[in-house]
This record gives C-alpha cells, sequence and structure tokens, in this order.
C-alpha cells in the first residue's frame, strides 16, 4: 500500500497503462483484459490488473495534469516495482496533418512545466521516450495498418488560455500535439532508471476546430489501447 494507491505488494504488473480518465481504466480493463481485478479506487482512481493474451498487465488512471500523474508514476515505480509505464492519453493536435482521432507516438516532450526545470537550475533537461518502447510501438501500429506519427509533443500545465501564441510557435516547430503528462513519465522514468512511453489520440484539433465527445474520449481509441497492449505484452 502506498499514499495514494491502496494495492497490495505483487497486486499490480511490472507493466502499466497510463489513461488520465479512470473512467478510461475501468473500460480497458472490462473491455481487453481477461480476469481483472480492481486493485485502487482511492480518490476514485481507478486501477486494474488482468491478463492480455496471457500476460499480466495493469491499468491505472493518473488524473489531468503533471502533478497528479507524477504522485502515481512515482508510486507505481517506487512502492510497486513497475518497469514499463506507458501513458495512453487524449491530445490537441496543432499540424495540419494530424488528423483527429490520429494516434501520436511521443518521441520527446516539451513542457511549460516547472515540476523538471525546478530540479536542474539554468539547465534544460530533454524528456525523451525509451527507444525500444517507441520502436516496438511503432512496428506494432503500422503492422495494424495506422497512420502513425512519432515526434514531439507539448505537456502543458494549462489547458484553457486565451493566448496560444508559443503553442502556435511550437507548432512551427514541428511539435505535434499538447497534452498535460508525456514530460513528467518521461522525467521520472529516466530519473528511476525505467521504460516510459507515451501513446496519444487525437481527440480535437487546434487548428480545424474538430472535436471528439467526452463518451468517444472515455470509451473509444481503441487501435491506441491496442498498441499500447501489445508493445508491453508481447
Ligand atoms: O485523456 P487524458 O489521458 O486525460 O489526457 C488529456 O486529457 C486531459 C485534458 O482534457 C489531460 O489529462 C490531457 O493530457
Ligand atoms: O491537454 C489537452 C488534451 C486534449 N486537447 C487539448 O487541447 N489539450
Amino acid at each position: 500500500m502506498s499514499t495514494h494507491i491502496e494495492a497490495k505488494a505483487g497486486e499490480i504488473a511490472e507493466s502499466v497503462l497510463l489513461p488520465g480518465d479512470p473512467l478510461r481504466a475501468k473500460y480497458i480493463a472490462e473491455t481487453f483484459l481477461e480476469g481483472a481485478v480492481c486493485y485502487n479506487n482511492v480518490r476514485g482512481m481507478l486501477g486494474y490488473t488482468g491478463t492480455y493474451k496471457g500476460t499480466r498487465v495493469s491499468i491505472q488512471g493518473t488524473g489531468m495534469g503533471m502533478p497528479s500523474a507524477s504522485i502515481y508514476i512515482h508510486e507505481l515505480i517506487n512502492n510497486y516495482g513497475a518497469q514499463n509505464l506507458v501513458r495512453i492519453g487524449t491530445c490537441g493536435a496543432i499540424q495540419s496533418d494530424v488528423k483527429i482521432r490520429d494516434v501520436i507516438i511521443g518521441q520527446a516532450a516539451a513542457t511549460d512545466s516547472a515540476i523538471i526545470r525546478n530540479n536542474f537550475p539554468g539547465y534544460d533537461f530533454p524528456q525523451i521516450g525509451n527507444f525500444d518502447l517507441i520502436k516496438k510501438s511503432y512496428e506494432i501500429g503500422t503492422a495494424k495498418g495506422l497512420h502513425l506519427h512519432v515526434g514531439n509533443v507539448l505537456s502543458s500545465d494549462i489547458f484553457y488560455t486565451e493566448d496560444n501564441t508559443i503553442v502556435t510557435k511550437l507548432g512551427k516547430h514541428g511539435v505535434l500535439a499538447v497534452e498535460m503528462e508525456t514530460a513528467v513519465l518521461y522525467y521520472l522514468a529516466a530519473k528511476f532508471g525505467v521504460r516510459g512511453l507515451s501513446l496519444l489520440t487525437v481527440s480535437d484539433h487546434l487548428i480545424t476546430g474538430e472535436q471528439t465527445t467526452a463518451l468517444e474520449r472515455q470509451t473509444t481509441f481503441n487501435d491506441m489501447i491496442e498498441v499500447a497492449l501489445e508493445t508491453v505484452t508481447g
């Protein structure tokens, strides 16, 4: 048991998928896992362990934003021994050739958050995904016929803003999309010597204004989920 997760020792698998939305964790456990057992309901931040094609895997909600996600990621690694942590999130696209419902592999993450920067005054620490997981997820997604995008994403502390100047500028520097957790996952994976990967489905488009519904965000995006499950269990 840790401060925010009530699982007993051994109840969480070495590979953990990390949706921001705890109800997405429930949907994935019920839809994709065999024998799924809920191990966490503290604060309603649901966590499940079951098997996918015979291999144990856990799904843990992280909440929205880096302060919340960092708590779950820290405890999963340090209290439960998680080794492979794969975010499965939604994002807003900031490139015209990245379409709604496309899947992005976050190769690296820019951030406006002070969480990482405060640890290295005067330096910029590059938040990068694990190469083996990036390569494997790319191969699995490509074999499924998915049109994947691989590149930089922006992990922001801010969802609502009246000034998109910097986000637009980052788009001009090749950043594919904006979301709120990848940078801290990659930072903590580096800090504790484990593997981190971020897969993102485009839920809305900051250029075209297209959006998916809240229900779609909670319960669909199966392509990304299958790529994540196969990456950590195959
Ligand atoms: O769908 P999730 O994984 O929560 O990810 C995105 O959605 C939330 C904002 O609506 C933020 O957490 C952002 O990163
Ligand atoms: O953080 C997020 C997630 C989806 N769409 C956005 O614009 N931002």
